[in-house]
This record gives C-alpha cells, sequence and structure tokens, in this order.
C-alpha cells in the first residue's frame, strides 16, 4: 500500500468552515481571498489581492493535484513556499519526518512540532508521517487532530506508510517507531527486529531525504538502532545521527537539583556517557550545580555514586512500574530539548549530551559505535565533542561497562551493519531503562 490519502472535506464542492478558519488566520489580514476549491480532487485554489507598499507575502498557488506530493486534508490548501520569488518574505519550509507517528511519544511530540516550540514562531513546517498497515487508521486520527488545532505554522501533512516516500527531502528525520520489548523476548531478538525497522529507515533516508538530514533516534535500542540506521546510509554523514539520550541528562538534572535543593535551572554541564540503558553513566564529576562542580555542593559522594547513578539508570522503569507504560510526555520535551540544542548556540561553558557515532573522539572511547557524549553547538545543526572534560578511576570503569555493552550489541547486528556474521554475546545483566 502506497502512501495513503483520505479527505472527507476537500472533495466537497464547499469548503469546510474549519478550513477556511484555518486559511483565514493564515492569510495575511487587509487582503481580499477568494477560496475555489478544484473539483474531484483534494486541491483548492487562493488567490488574493495586495494592497500596495505592503510586506510581500506568498502569493497562494496550487500545484497540479498529480504533481503535489501526497497531503491530507486541510494540508492540501496550502501556501506555495517553495516558490522562492513569492515567498521571499517567509522562512523557506521546514520538512520534518517522523516515525512511529502512531505512537505516544509522537502524539506529544508533533503537537509541540507544529505549535512552533521547536523552530519558532515565524517557521512553517511540514510534518511527513510514517507509520504501518497496522497504524494507518490511528495516523488519519493523528492527521484529523492536527487538522484541528489549527497550527498556523504547519502547512503541510502528509502520511504513509513506505519510508522512501514520507522521507523524501525530509530535513530532520525523528525516527522513534520501534516495537517493544514483550514478556520473555530476548533482547537479542529485539535488537534484530528493531534493528530491520532501522536498517530499512536508514536505505530510505539514504536515498531520499535531503543530504544533509539530521537524524535522531528514540526507538529502543536507540544507540544500536541509531548505529545500524547510519550504516545503512552511507550517503548521509554519519555525524547527523543522533541517539537520544536527553531525557537522561534531564533526569540526572532533576535528581541532583532535588539533592542539593535548588531549582533544576541550576545543574548544567550534565554528560550522560555511553549507552541508553541500565548501565548509562551519568556524570557526576563534571556536571555542576550553580557553576561549581557537583561534588563540592553534594558531599555524600557515596550517595552519587550509587543511589543516584542507579536512580537514573532505572528511572524509565520506575516510571513504568507506576503509569503502566513508558515515559511519553518527557520523552516528547526531551526530543524538542534536543533538536533546539542543535539548532540554537550553546549556552558559553555548558554542553548538552547526545548518543553520536564514536570515531574520532577524544575521549579514548572505541570507534564506529553510537555513544552519548558531551556536545557543544554553534546553532547550525552541527556540533562538536567538548573537550574539556576530566576523568577519574570510577567515571573511566562505569564507562568501560557501557562501552563493553554497546560494542557487544554491535556484534549481535553485525548482518544488519554489512559487517559479517553476528555473534551475540550481550552481557546478562543488559536492559532498557524501562525494563526492570
Ligand atoms: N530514547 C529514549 O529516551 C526513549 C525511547 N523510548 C522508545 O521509543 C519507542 C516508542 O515509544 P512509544 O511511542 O511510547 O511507543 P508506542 O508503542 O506508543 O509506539 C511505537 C510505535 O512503534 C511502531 N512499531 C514499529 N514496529 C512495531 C512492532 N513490530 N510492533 C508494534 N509497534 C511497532 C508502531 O507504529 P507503526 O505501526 O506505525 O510502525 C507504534 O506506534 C520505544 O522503542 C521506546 O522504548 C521510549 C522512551 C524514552
Ligand atoms: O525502555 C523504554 O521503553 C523506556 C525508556 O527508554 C526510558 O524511559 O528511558
Amino acid at each position: 500500500m502506497a502512501t495513503t490519502q483520505f479527505n472527507p472535506t476537500c472533495s466537497k464542492p464547499h469548503l469546510h468552515s474549519s478550513q477556511l478558519s484555518f486559511l483565514s488566520r493564515t492569510l495575511p489580514k487587509r487582503r481580499h481571498c477568494s477560496f475555489a476549491p478544484f473539483h474531484r480532487t483534494q486541491h483548492a485554489s487562493i488567490s488574493c489581492s495586495v494592497a500596495p507598499n505592503e510586506v510581500q507575502v506568498p502569493a497562494v498557488k496550487t500545484q497540479d493535484p498529480k504533481s503535489k506530493p501526497e497531503c491530507y486534508g486541510v494540508f492540501c490548501l496550502t501556501y506555495d513556499l517553495r516558490a522562492e520569488e513569492e515567498t521571499r518574505s517567509w522562512k523557506k519550509l521546514i520538512s520534518i519526518a517522523v516515525s512511529g507517528a502512531a505512537g505516544m511519544i509522537a502524539n506529544h511530540l508533533l503537537f509541540k512540532l507544529a505549535s512552533g516550540e521547536v523552530f519558532g514562531p515565524d517557521q512553517p513546517i511540514a510534518l511527513k508521517l510514517l507509520g504501518s498497515e497496522r497504524s494507518i487508521q490511528a495516523l488519519e486520527g493523528v492527521a484529523m487532530e492536527l487538522e484541528d488545532s489549527l497550527f498556523p505554522l504547519l502547512r503541510e501533512v502528509s502520511i504513509g506508510i513506505d519510508p522512501y516516500e514520507v522521507f523524501q527531502d525530509a530535513e530532520w528525520a525523528l525516527l522513534i517507531g520501534a516495537k517493544p520489548r514483550g514478556p520473555g523476548m530476548e533482547r537479542s531478538a529485539l535488537l534484530d527486529i528493531n534493528g530491520q525497522i532501522y536498517a530499512e529507515q536508514g536505505r530510505a533516508l539514504n536515498a531520499v531525504a535531503s543530504r544533509n538530514v539530521k537524524v535522531i533516534i528514540v526507538g529502543n535500542p536507540c544507540n544500536t538502532n541509531a548505529l545500524i540506521c547510519l550504516k545503512n546510509a552511507p550517503n548521509i554523514p554519519a555525524k547527523n545521527f543522533h541517539a537520544l539520550t536527553r531525557l537522561d541528562e534531564n533526569r540526572a538534572k532533576c535528581q541532583l537539583a532535588l539533592k542539593a535543593g535548588v531549582f533544576y535551572d541550576k545543574v548544567s554541564n550534565m554528560t550522560i556517557w555511553g549507552n541508553h540503558s541500565t548501565t548509562q553513566v551519568p556524570d557526576f564529576l563534571n556536571a555542576r550545580i550553580d557553576g561549581l562542580p557537583v561534588k563540592e555542593v553534594v558531599k555524600d559522594h557515596k550517595w552519587l555514586e550509587e543511589e543516584f547513578t542507579e536512580k537514573v539508570q532505572k528511572r524509565g522503569g520506575v516510571l513504568i512500574q507506576k503509569w503502566g507504560r513508558s515515559s511519553a510526555a518527557s520523552t516528547s520535551v526531551s526530543i524538542v530539548d534536543a533538536m533546539r540544542s542543535l539548532i540554537t548556540p550553546t549556552p558559553e561553558g555548558d554542553w548538552f549530551s547526545s548518543g553520536v557515532y564514536s570515531s574520532g573522539n577524544p575521549y579514548g572511547i572505541a570507534e564506529d559505535i553510537v555513544f552519548s557524549m558531551p556536545c557543544r553547538s554553534k546553532g547550525d545543526g552541527d556540533y562538536e565533542l567538548v573537550r574539556d572534560v576530566i576523568f577519574d578511576d570510577y567515571l573511566r570503569q562505569r564507562i568501560a561497562k557501557t562501552e563493553a555493552e554497546l560494542l557487544a550489541e554491535k556484534r549481535c547486528v553485525a548482518h544488519l551493519t554489512g559487517e559479517g556474521i553476528a555473534v551475540c554475546d550481550l552481557p546478562g545483566d543488559t536492559m532498557l531503562p524501562g525494563e526492570m
């Protein structure tokens, strides 16, 4: 099945009141506009007369329905933002692909993206939602809710089940979809099932996405899924792939703030090293509270080494026990944080954590895995690894353990990274944060 079209309203001869409302909010004031739906298609033409001396705004054009990418409902009625001359006073549309778009995390994230929380109030966006045969009805429901939200910045929505269509020209790919680990399922089986998904999505990104697409992998096990994805996308810089460890960073900041009795905005320089799993290392050696080293503020070093570390590592699992499902709202917040960290300059002296390709790292960590490390960005979508961090024996030992786990995961998916026959010798205690 190819990309799905569903539009009960656009095929009618008259525009629905919600569409008129959407358009009247998004069109500039003091212009006279008329709406003329095409027959038999989901596309309508809109023409405006512009008063002299007014700021240039985009003329609204419709494309030939046959040449227009698949669109959903009211989002078939869009400005032609790609017409350079006519849209010079607008920021260029940013195209964001999201997989697992009918899942719980996406259900929070999509509405944050559409409201401008990531890219700001003057940045139009297009959302390209990837689902599956299993989720296509739910995905239509998501698209309907996006329609009904009348987000002025949301200019295009398309839904589909073929990553080669959905990822076309994507500038951001937020890859959330993954099979959850079921009772009794071996971790090696999870690595394989989800690895297959990420291998295919890597190939699709390689084939059709923007050459500079930024990819954030959320679906677990996210570090190794990210490695598989980037290995299957050789034409996209490996540096563009991130495994989400920002939620872990946020969790660590919260726990340190609680212990120190300060609000969490006082905690900075928080690195999560390694895997998004229970071997991850929340680094209290380099983190700061109110500008001071954590160990100077929190004198109970045993608490830092044991309770704090384990609390962060297992936070996801504790939450699942309480909620009966895994973190979705806070994960979506952390995806927003991760994106914003790449598109805004990192505050002087601070850094953020992200699971990034390890080759060339200055810390002596094994090459060719995806490892969470401290990053800084100039706000151009790229990042650099932070050099001025310190290590002690405790930190080195903990890093070695999470590194060993990632190397074992890598051997387990060799068949998906083009590196031969998989050998699965995962450490017995390897667990996702959500597993207890
Ligand atoms: N890195 C991090 O910090 C965090 C990562 N996660 C991970 O994010 C992922 C998504 O979480 P969440 O949105 O809550 O999960 P949901 O179960 O709500 O959604 C996941 C989506 O994955 C897709 N999926 C792909 N393959 C399968 C499959 N074989 N069986 C079932 N569903 C499948 C489904 O969409 P479709 O059918 O459309 O493909 C589904 O909608 C999980 O892997 C979770 O472990 C969660 C929290 C934090
Ligand atoms: O294991 C999960 O699905 C949940 C998870 O990653 C987390 O809460 O950090």
